[in-house]
């Protein structure tokens, strides 16, 4: 992929080596280059041989962002409570020196960056099919395509230890020196599916519980979720499902992160929050109704969402956490007084963008770590509802609500909130879906709602549950 071996790059990895052995520390080298278009899906299918289990998947609704990465050069892991599991990945990274050569002016989404998540709740006791999904990983890709305005770019990065040899580091850079590309492409199959629902009733008598508690004043909201399990007959490919989420969810961030043989995977409306330079900007979604069949209809809707008590309750707890953690963190910030509508393929949301620029001391990292999560998740307030869902969700979240996202070394970087999503294991996958229960929530209509919420990743495998 590039074409020559500079000697700036071989420049550089001579003094990271000797950086390395004085300071007995890790460098990392990163060589970025402009390259002709690469289309991302491809590319991330061509990683399947080389790199199966160790890739991931990232791209924006507004396009100005798709990273995809192959290879795991370096893992930061850990299985610590929770904002332990935050600060401890920031101070980690922090501590690495980080040496870039690129033939271009930097730019952001380039070069390198750690690609993860988190997950909803470390204290919740773990369940089987989660079990491999640590409090807080993250990877720093061997080789990373990134698209952006137009153009593209690779990344290689290699982690150049006290103990590696020269020559082998030159090789890591050389081996993609002028390397073809060998794309396969299937085209689509069909895949039939059996489903289950696991525990409906029980997360029916969980919301019944909730509201009669938010009755009794123990708090204002909570969110519950729930868990459908689907079997295909034929093993699920990765490349498929997020080439698909893409084409029928343009308008949300379409994630994946491979871990091992399990991939998460999602296609999300919600921003949790994005820091470029000091600029930060946040996303309160939450109060939903299903979309028209008709343009009439659908505003019909829209109009009685923008109307309705109950969302509207729902949604202004979310704003109101939101705007706090901001009035601490940020200054000039920016809240609209009243929602808008935020129209998906399947829903409409109630939708409030929230903006500010960072004080000195906050970090991408720590602002995740203040927000998540935020009422739209979790509910308020924020430990009492934790508890609730502890006590009263019948499945184990995993990563499903939790932050997934990067952070380059400049604190650059975004983070959603890993809903509409589901975890994929060969021919099975386990999607989640919840709703904000407040003290006006009816059962039957959350459940609905629930249902609505899982059409983008069962439409994506191949079928639409009938209604
Ligand atoms: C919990 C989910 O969605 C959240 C709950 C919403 C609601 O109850 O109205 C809306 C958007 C999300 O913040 C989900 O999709 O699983
Ligand atoms: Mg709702």
């Amino acid at each position: 992929m590039l074409t020559t071996l500079d000697d700036t790059i071989k420049d550089n990895i001579q003094h990271a080596l000797e950086e390395a052995k004085k300071s007995h520390q890790s460098v990392i080298v990163s060589r970025i280059k402009e390259v002709d278009a690469i289309d991302p899906l491809h590319f991330f299918s061509s990683g399947e041989e080389s790199w199966l289990g160790e890739r991931f998947f990232w791209s924006t609704p507004t396009d100005d962002y798709t990273m995809v990465g192959l290879g795991n050069e370096l893992v930061l892991e850990n299985h610590l409570d929770n904002s332990e599991r935050f600060r401890e990945i920031e101070k980690e990274w922090k501590r690495l020196n980080k040496r870039v050569v690129s033939d271009h002016h930097k730019i952001i989404g380039t070069g390198p960056l750690l690609f993860g998540g988190f997950s909803f709740d470390p204290l919740k006791e773990k369940s089987s099919i989660w079990d491999a999904f640590s409090e807080a990983k993250f990877v720093l890709p061997t080789i990373m395509l990134t698209a952006t305005n137009n153009k593209s770019y690779i990344t290689i990065n290699k982690l150049i230890t006290p103990y590696d040899k020269l020559e082998t580091c030159i090789q890591h850079f050389e081996q993609f020196v002028g390397e073809n590309q060998n794309y396969h492409l299937d085209c689509e199959k069909g895949n039939e599916f059996a489903s289950i629902e696991l525990k409906t009733t029980e997360w029916v008598e969980a919301v019944q519980k909730a509201t009669a508690d938010i009755h009794k004043n123990e708090m204002d909201k909570v969110v519950l979720a729930r868990e459908v399990h689907l079997e295909f007959t034929e093993k699920i490919d990765p490349y498929q499902l997020v080439g698909r989420l893409q084409k029928e969810q343009p308008t949300s961030f379409i994630f994946g992160f491979e871990n091992g043989m399990q991939y998460f995977i999602g296609a999300t409306p919600e921003r949790l929050v994005k820091k470029k330079e000091n600029q930060v900007l946040s996303t309160c979604l939450a109060g939903s109704i299903k979309r028209g069949t008709t343009t009439y209809e659908d505003n019909v809707l829209g109009q009685q969402l923008l109307q309705d008590d109950k969302n509207l309750n729902e949604h202004n707890i979310v704003v109101k956490m939101i705007k706090e953690v901001f009035k601490d963190c940020c200054y000039d910030v920016e809240v609209p007084n009243d929602p808008a509508l935020l129209k998906i393929k399947n829903i409409q949301h109630l939708y409030t963008p929230v903006k500010g620029f960072a004080k000195e001391d906050q970090t991408l990292l720590s602002l995740v770590e203040k927000l998540h999560p935020t009422p739209a998740l979790g509910g308020f307030p924020q430990v009492k509802a934790i508890e609730k869902i502890r006590e009263l969700e019948p499945m184990h979240r995993g990563w499903y609500a939790a932050p997934i996202g990067w952070l380059d070394y400049e604190d650059n970087g975004e983070f959603v909130v890993a809903i509409r999503s589901g975890l994929i294991e060969g021919n099975k996958a386990a999607l989640f879906a919840g709703c904000g229960i407040v003290a006006e929530s009816d059962p039957k209509s959350e459940y609905f709602e629930t249902r609505i919420k899982l059409k983008p990743m069962l439409s994506a495998l191949g079928g639409v549950e009938n209604e």
